[in-house]
């Protein structure tokens, strides 16, 4: 058994996975009082894993705390913590300085590249919206950041005197109040950016969103979307397995 972790910016995301098969996601929010306590409340009752494999884009702070607690449960865990790289797992990637490529849009693309076929856009609709466009013979053509729907509320709302943060549902869609106004045209701005990549930079692309908004954005796109919640996970699991080199 293997636990993976996938640490963005505003949330850790956890599963076991047993003879490749992934068990239910679970999510902490780093920012809650008792985020220590809590993990090791959730893990204490795991069985040992042999492998704790860290996806992680959150300060190294918070990555060697996160560590520290699994290496206190399971003193005998191998510690697996990958980093991008120029080639791997049927992948080129396009960065001047490949391990500066955030390694969780990595192992998104591993895993989109290796679970479908042909040509991928890949965006993880995170705390940042990245954008990975990948050719069907897995060249990294590059890729976009932006701010999630979440950051660009956050952002409104430090830089205004009028506009404050709310976790409104947002609707692609005109709004008559305030708070549906940001939530729609953050939604929007979001949808559009993605659009305009199919449309100019991506073209004959499958889009496969992942993320903790990829639901709500998916549901403002004029076009169909592959959701896989687990993308980053499943790339973490693709490279526990190692490479296949046949
Ligand atoms: N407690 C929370 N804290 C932050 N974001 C949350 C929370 N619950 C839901 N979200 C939503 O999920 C998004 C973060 O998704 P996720 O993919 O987990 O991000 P990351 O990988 O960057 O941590 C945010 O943009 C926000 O809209
Ligand atoms: C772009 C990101 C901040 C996204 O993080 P997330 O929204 O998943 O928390 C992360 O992938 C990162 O720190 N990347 C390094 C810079 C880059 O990919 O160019
Ligand atoms: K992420």
């Amino acid at each position: 058994m293997n636990l993976l972790l996938d640490m963005g910016n505003s949330l850790l995301k956890w599963a076991v996975e047993h003879d490749g098969r992934m068990g239910e996601i679970q999510a902490l929010d780093y920012g809650q009082d008792d985020f220590s306590k809590t993990l090791l409340a959730h893990w204490q009752a795991m069985e040992p894993p042999e492998k704790l494999a860290i996806a992680s884009v959150s300060k190294p702070q918070v990555l060697t705390e996160v560590a520290a607690i699994g290496q206190s449960l399971w003193p005998d865990v191998e510690l697996v913590v990958p980093q991008s790289s120029r080639h791997g797992f049927g992948l080129t990637n396009a960065y001047a300085q490949p391990e500066k490529l955030g390694v969780d849009r990595w192992l998104a693309m591993i895993a989109a590249h290796s679970f479908y076929a042909g040509p991928i856009c890949v965006v993880d609709c995170g705390t940042a919206i990245t954008v990975d466009v990948v050719r069907g013979d897995g060249e990294h053509a590059g890729g976009l950041i932006c701010p999630g729907l979440r950051l660009m509320k956050k952002a409104l709302a430090a830089n205004t005197a009028a506009l404050a943060f709310d976790n409104q549902v947002s609707r692609a869609d005109l709004a008559t109040e305030t708070g549906a106004a940001i939530a729609n045209g953050v939604l929007l701005a979001a949808a559009g950016m993605i659009q305009q990549v199919m449309a100019r930079l991506a073209p004959d692309c499958r889009l496969v969103l992942t993320g903790g908004d990829a639901q709500a954005v998916a549901g403002a796109l004029a076009m169909p979307a592959v959701i896989d919640h687990a993308l980053v996970l499943k790339g973490l699991s693709l490279f526990c397995t190692g490479e296949q080199t046949a």
